[in-house]
């Protein structure tokens, strides 16, 4: 996995905070494509043929029906798949790798182009304020987003829904390592079958046992095998040999948006809303289903083919009710300050999270930081934060209202939930019914052949031990039961 490098520190992803670190997975596709549906074809085809609609200009449209998410969205689906073969060859005759970049790779440009609408949005900020919505009109905006919201947050899976022993390391041939986590690595892989691209994150069972993280990695494939959201990654299937767990995941192809963030430096108020409106929609689901996420960062973020998000590493997740999380994990630049006080925590922690990426991908670095550990805690408590003066206004206040140290007064954990952040003023111009069908243009298409195994948006890793599929003296498979 790749290590952040702030100016002026260190935020070394290897250095979290003693006592946790897990993942792990389970269960296999005898064949994801069959799980696709019609609509999701078609949902993924028009988001791949690039839509029209514009999600900055677009109000709300009544296209509640429209958000067919009966099943999860394989984008490693047969019939999505030799869509995006031809529209992405299409494009690559026209652009290759330019085509990612307009306004990410001239810093300068995007500084232009930035302050432009940075203006824009400080007089729209200055001029309207909450008065551009008035209150009947923001009610009707609310009330259609939770009408549409509630849609998104019922779709689960259901709970006897197996992933285990669906595939077998037979199934797969291993290629390069995609990254690397503290129990293992995650490798690409193709289906012998259907000859589809897969992701599997390989667990030692061993390091998990000795490192206390058995009650996380179950967490981990119990909560990724039940959930199902357009943001967050698929879980197949998972299975184990005598000494490994696998977990058999989508590849995402687009690679990390920590990669995209430190390329770019930082990115234009336009691109950070995209991106933090796609992750507040599957914070927004994961809370509704009573799961704590728990390591928002920019390195657990990536892209899929078409360049929306995929959030992947539930090793943190937890299912909660209210208080009842105290385990310190989560990295530190991103911990609220309740974890660090080592005092129960809900969901608030994400929302506080949430408060530090918008910061990291407007400024391009986060607002605490500190090559001593310590010190950065001591930061994190007396919170305050410097505001680049290029900051807007509405993003500031979101900002401050996210980054609260008293969780009473946290946005997303009062009594509007996750609405007050949605409708908060610094969201205006986006179209929340776009973002979470994917109708939406996005600013950035990793430039990748989709379809195609292609990892070169990834680090390039020595391909490591691959001797799985061992099944002589079986370790732990009392305590791995469920892979
Ligand atoms: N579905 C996926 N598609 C493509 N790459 C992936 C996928 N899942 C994970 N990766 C890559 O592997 C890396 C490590 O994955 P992950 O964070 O899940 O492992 P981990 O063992 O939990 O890591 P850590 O211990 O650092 O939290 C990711 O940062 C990403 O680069």
């Amino acid at each position: 996995m790749q290590t952040a490098t702030y100016p002026a520190s260190s935020s070394d992803q290897d250095s979290k905070v003693d006592g946790y670190m897990d993942r792990q997975p389970e269960d296999k596709p005898d064949s994801p494509a069959q799980n696709q549906t019609s609509d999701e074809s078609q949902d993924q085809s028009s988001a791949e043929k690039g839509s029209s609609n514009n999600v900055w200009t677009s109000g709300i449209p009544a296209a509640l029906e429209e958000a067919t998410m009966t099943q999860p969205a394989p984008s490693t689906s047969e019939g999505p798949q030799v869509e995006t073969m031809q529209s992405m060859q299409q494009k690559e005759v026209a652009t290759p790798e330019q085509q990612a970049s307009s306004n990410f790779t001239d810093k300068s440009v995007a500084s232009s182009s930035d302050a432009a609408s940075r203006s824009t949005e400080n007089n729209q900020y200055k001029n309207t304020g909450k008065s551009i919505d008035n209150v009947r009109d923001r009610q009707m905006r609310k009330s259609r987003l939770t009408q549409l919201l509630d849609l998104q947050r019922k779709r689960i899976r259901p709970a006897d829904h197996s992933t285990k022993g669906r595939y077998g390391i037979q199934d797969f041939g291993f290629l390069q390592t995609l990254g690397t986590g503290s129990f293992g690595r995650v490798h690409l892989v193709q289906s012998k079958h259907n000859r589809l691209f897969y992701a599997i994150k390989v667990l030692e069972k061993r390091k998990v046992v000795d490192m206390k993280q058995v009650e996380h990695t179950c967490d981990e494939r119990y909560i990724l095998s039940r959930v199902q959201h357009p943001f967050i990654t698929i879980l197949w299937g998972t299975f184990q040999d005598a000494k490994n767990l696998f977990m058999v995941m989508d590849f995402a192809e687009g690679g990390e948006l920590f990669s995209l963030l430190r390329k770019c430096h930082r990115f234009p108020e336009k691109v950070a809303k995209f991106y933090a409106a796609e992750v507040i929609l599957a914070l927004d689901y994961l809370h509704h289903n009573q799961i704590v996420y728990r390591d928002l960062k920019p390195e657990n973020l990536l892209l899929d083919r078409f360049g929306h998000l995929k959030i992947v590493d539930f090793g943190f997740a937890k299912r909660v009710s209210t208080n009842n999380c105290f385990t310190l994990c989560g990295t530190p630049d991103y911990l609220a300050p309740e974890i660090i006080s080592l005092k129960p925590y809900n969901k608030a922690a994400d929302w506080w999270s949430l408060g530090i990426f918008i910061f990291e991908m407007l400024a391009g670095y986060p607002p605490f930081y500190s090559e001593n550990p310590m010190k950065l805690y001591e930061n994190i408590l007396e919170g305050s934060i410097s505001y680049p003066q290029y900051f807007s206004q509405a993003s500031i206040d979101l900002m401050d209202h996210l980054l609260q140290r008293d969780i009473t007064n946290r946005y997303g954990n009062l009594k509007d939930g996750s609405m007050d952040i949605i409708m908060h003023p610094w969201f205006r111009d986006i179209s929340w019914d776009k973002i979470l069908t994917r109708k939406v243009e996005v600013p950035y298409v990793p430039p990748i052949r989709a379809g195609m195994g292609d990892s070169s948006q990834f680090e390039a890793y020595a391909t490591g031990p691959t001797n799985y599929g061992n099944d002589e003296n079986p370790e732990f498979s009392d305590i791995f039961q469920d892979f």
